[in-house]
């Protein structure tokens, strides 16, 4: 695993501190990330791909700095957003999934061979050359993820990736990120998600307050609720 490393990472607003004294260094295949709503979760993930910049500490991935080779680190980093529609770009499902593979030199035939194995893979043949903003909610996280892993990142971030699923479809997504290879660290609020994780960590008021093994981690979270 790349593994993502926290060092004495703070993040404030101006006067507001977001996130404070945060060391972690996430190594394991599957780590959940629970907290209450403002609690700094997506603010912590998104210093995986410097979409927000700690400031004080350093983040690195794999070894690599964030803030100095932020290219590098995004082109192994796969993120997942809470709406995918802020990740769809493209008019139709086919030409998303092409979109990926912009600027990645392969050659057309192969390019066309990734898109339809993921169209497959995805269940999402039949909408290949559908307006993306017909597919459903669940569809369109699917597509979301698939795009994300035709760029063959060696971690996935995904941030409340369920949230704006139904059930049926909240239970499609997480089988699908359970079966990932690559590193996954999940942002979430439902919490049945994190079962046969290897670690999760509980963030409130910008500070980790446990860490620790799936039971043990959300009992503390549902008492801090409570
Ligand atoms: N760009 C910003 N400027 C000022 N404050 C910010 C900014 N981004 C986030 N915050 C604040 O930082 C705090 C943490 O936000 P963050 O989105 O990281 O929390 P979260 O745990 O992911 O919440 P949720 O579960 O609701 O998604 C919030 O109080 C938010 O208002």
């Amino acid at each position: 695993m790349p593994g993502v490393r926290f060092e004495q990472v703070d993040l404030r607003y101006e006067r507001r501190t977001v996130l404070e004294s945060i060391d972690l260094d996430l190594v394991e295949h599957r780590v959940g990330i629970v907290g209450a709503n403002g609690s700094g979760k997506s603010s912590l993930v998104r210093m995986i791909n410097g979409l927000v910049r700690p400031t004080s500490g350093r983040v690195l991935v794999g070894g690599l700095d964030v803030a100095r080779e932020t290219r590098r680190v995004r082109q192994r980093v796969g993120f997942l957003f809470p709406d995918a529609d802020h990740q769809i770009v493209m008019p139709t499902v086919r030409e998303d999934l092409a979109f990926s593979l912009r600027g990645s030199g392969l050659p057309a035939a192969q390019v066309h061979e990734r898109v339809e194995g993921a169209l497959t893979a995805y269940g999402l043949a039949e909408h290949a050359d559908h307006p993306c903003y017909l597919l459903s909610g669940g569809q369109k996280q699917l597509l979301a993820l698939a795009a994300v892993l035709l760029t063959e990142p060696t971690l996935i971030v995904a941030d409340e990736p369920t949230t704006l699923l139904d059930l049926r479809n909240v239970r499609a997504i997480s089988a699908r990120l359970a079966a990932l290879e690559q590193q996954l660290i999940l942002v979430t609020h439902h919490l049945e998600l994190l079962d046969g994780f290897d670690r999760v960590v509980v963030i409130d008021e910008g500070r980790v307050v446990a860490d620790d093994a799936p039971g043990p981690a959300l009992e503390r979270y549902v008492e801090l609720l409570g």
